[in-house]
């Protein structure tokens, strides 16, 4: 049975804060039983493998889904608690979604479709456009304001869908893999721009990738699903350096390297020069090299050398953390290793495939 609320539930005496969830849900045999708190301007990316739960705690967020268990607090409002009886439907949460496949309507141009939310909620239709051709302007999107759907791009599809998200003033904002409609040169340029429009977002966000570079570039923070429980939860930067399953460690095993792209070369902070791959943008750039674009050599003979540090196990693999300039993780069949030495502090040099590494401009980086 449905619970309705007449009205939001305030949390008494709590104070305003961002998204505060536990989600306990049951699709068929699946259960989903997460905690995923959310401060105000954070920008979590949700990630796990098909079938982890990811789309089922989204739709518990947006309200369509009821909870079996847990309880949902964003800004202080209590949106659903079934112990309460509490459960306010989904258009009136302030729960902006940006689905994957833009669900723009064809019909409308880029305005009255950034308008369609505010019109919902009673605003009247001068006020509504007023309202949509602000944030259109704040996006950079004015020029696109008359043209229908038909008549955008992928990537900006995209952005005038988070324009129309952002024009109904959500609390908090779910992106469902954004970017999983667009081919990979739009999406390189798209994502350094959603980075932008995000960082400018006040309340919480929720962004499901299943692309481990997308959550590096667009999150403060990776929250991992496995089998509906939430299994890590940090920085990139923390989870990459320890993932807790083998699951994130081949998803998240990724070294990050700062560094700069003159012409043909690609200087890794810490000194080594690479070729440049050939899409690297030119400047200050971030290197995101996957261990599978990384192979252990003698010392002297890679693009540097450095020192073997701790060695992790992951099924056949090894994961072998070499403490260098920059540092690098590789990864080593188990039965390889002790042919190749690798003992904690020997020497061994690492060889780079460029055409493996991820290069994005520093600017679209976060700081966290
Ligand atoms: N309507 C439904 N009825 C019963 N079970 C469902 C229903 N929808 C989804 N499920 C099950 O719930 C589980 C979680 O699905 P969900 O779509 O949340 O996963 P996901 O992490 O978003 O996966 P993907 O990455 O493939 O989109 C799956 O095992 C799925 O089979």
């Amino acid at each position: 049975m449905r619970r309705r609320a007449a009205a939001p539930a305030r949390a008494l005496g709590a104070p305003v804060s961002g998204l505060r969830a536990h989600a306990v849900v049951r699709r068929g045999a699946f259960a989903l039983d997460a905690r995923l708190d959310v401060a105000p301007g954070e920008v979590v990316a949700l990630l796990g493998p098909n079938g982890a739960g990811k789309t089922t705690l989204l739709r518990a967020l947006a309200g369509l889904e009821p909870l079996a268990g847990g309880r949902l607090e964003l800004a202080g409002t209590v949106l659903d608690d079934p112990a309460r009886r509490v459960l306010v439907p989904p258009e009136a949460r302030r729960v902006g979604v940006v689905f994957q496949d833009h669900r723009l309507f064809p019909h409308l141009d880029v305005l009255a479709n950034c308008a369609f939310p505010l019109r919902v909620r009673g605003a009247s239709r001068r006020a509504a456009r007023a309202a949509a051709g602000a944030h259109l302007d704040r996006l950079g999107l004015r020029d696109l304001a008359a043209r229908r759907p038909h008549q955008l791009s992928g990537g900006q599809a995209q952005r005038v869908a988070l324009a129309r998200a952002l024009a109904a003033e959500p609390a908090l904002l779910l992106l469902d893999e954004p970017f999983a409609a667009l081919d990979a040169g739009a999406r390189r340029a798209v994502r350094t721009g959603l980075r932008a429009d995000l960082a400018r977002f006040p309340g919480p966000v929720v962004v499901v990738t299943h692309d481990p570079v997308e959550a590096l570039v667009l999150a403060d923070r990776l929250v991992v699903l496995e089998g509906g429980r939430v299994v890590q939860d940090g920085p990139p930067a923390e989870v990459a350096r320890r993932p807790a399953t083998a699951y994130v460690a081949g998803l998240v095993g990724l070294a990050l390297w700062p560094g700069r792209r003159d012409g043909g070369s690609l200087r890794l902070a810490g000194g080594a020069v690479l070729p440049a791959p050939a899409r690297a943008p030119a400047g200050p750039v971030l290197v995101a090299a996957p261990p599978a674009a990384l192979r252990l050599v003698a010392p002297g003979t890679g693009a540097w050398d450095g020192e073997v540090g701790v060695l992790e196990p992951y099924g056949s693999l090894v994961r072998v953390h070499v403490d260098g300039a920059p540092p690098a993780l590789v990864d080593v069949p188990v039965a390889a290793v002790p042919g190749l030495g690798l003992v904690p502090g020997a020497r061994v040099g690492v060889a780079v495939d460029v055409g493996g590494l991820e290069v994005w401009s520093a600017g679209a980086v976060p700081t966290t």
